[in-house]
């Protein structure tokens, strides 16, 4: 036994933690109609358990039939019921990319992400401060993580922006009081294209998605992708909901 095959073989298995599969960013710019990033999680702060029927990986078959470009895997346990050994499984076997949706804070968890085979993280401009940002973000790009930066206010959207991050998430949902504005997404598309014309950035609207119809006037706020949580994990056949946004959204 040589030490190259001990390499080789170290290779092999690093590769196949991962199946292959291509960047958020251009699952994103490939979709059809608008990108549906669909999310996986068993509870939320504001409204308690709600996945009631279906496992991790059932759900997570559904999407992808659906024809989500991407899947969120929220991996926070104490008030998401999430786990990173969910992560862990679907990565090996996903065709679409991942994002780790967790409260990342610490430079450790971008190797943690990276370990458990994430494609993109989840970066909250509110809970990174000043300079700490756009060198979370750079610490990310730099492992070959992407970055989904997430903003709510007009300060943050400015301060996003100010960093190399590629995709930037607008939450409709205020994490103060849990409350819900779909015009948040348009307020700051509004403003994001004042700072940057023409936009280079994929625009996410994120949370609160709860019809057709919301998903509608997303679209028409000029967004590149939703990221829709409850409404698919409340179904039992969240693919058609998928579905039904892709095709009226082309
Ligand atoms: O379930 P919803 O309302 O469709 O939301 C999904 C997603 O946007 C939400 O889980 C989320 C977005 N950013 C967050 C930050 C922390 C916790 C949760 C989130």
């Amino acid at each position: 036994m040589t030490l190259s095959r001990i390499v080789e073989a170290k290779k092999a298995e690093i590769k196949r933690m991962k199946a292959p599969r291509r960047s958020l960013k251009e699952a994103i710019s490939s979709a059809r109609g608008l990108a549906v990033i669909a999310e996986i999680k068993k509870a939320s702060p504001s409204r308690g358990v709600i996945e009631r029927t279906l496992t991790p990986e059932a759900r997570f078959q559904k999407y992808v039939e659906g024809g989500a470009v991407a899947v969120s895997v929220v991996t926070e346990g104490n008030f998401f019921g999430g786990s990173n050994e969910t992560l862990r499984q679907l990565s090996a076997i996903s065709p679409v990319p991942l994002l780790r949706k967790d409260f990342i804070i610490d430079p450790l968890q971008l190797y943690e992400s990276l370990f458990l085979g994430a494609d993109a993280v989840l970066l909250i401009a509110s809970l990174l401060e000043g300079k700490k940002l756009s060198m979370m973000v750079e610490k990310a790009l730099e492992l070959g993580l992407e970055v989904l930066l997430e903003v709510h206010t007009p300060d943050e959207l400015k301060r996003a922006m100010d960093t190399p991050a590629r995709i930037i998430g607008i939450n409709n949902r205020n994490l103060k009081d849990f409350s819900i504005d779909l015009r948040v997404t348009q307020r700051m598309m509004d403003l994001a294209r004042k700072l940057e014309n023409p936009l280079k950035r994929k625009m996410v609207s994120e949370s609160g998605i709860s019809s057709l119809e919301d998903a509608l006037f997303l679209a028409s706020c000029g967004v590149d992708a939703l990221l829709v949580g409850t409404y698919l994990v409340e179904a039992q056949d969240p693919q058609d909901r998928i579905r039904e946004i892709v095709e009226r959204t082309r």
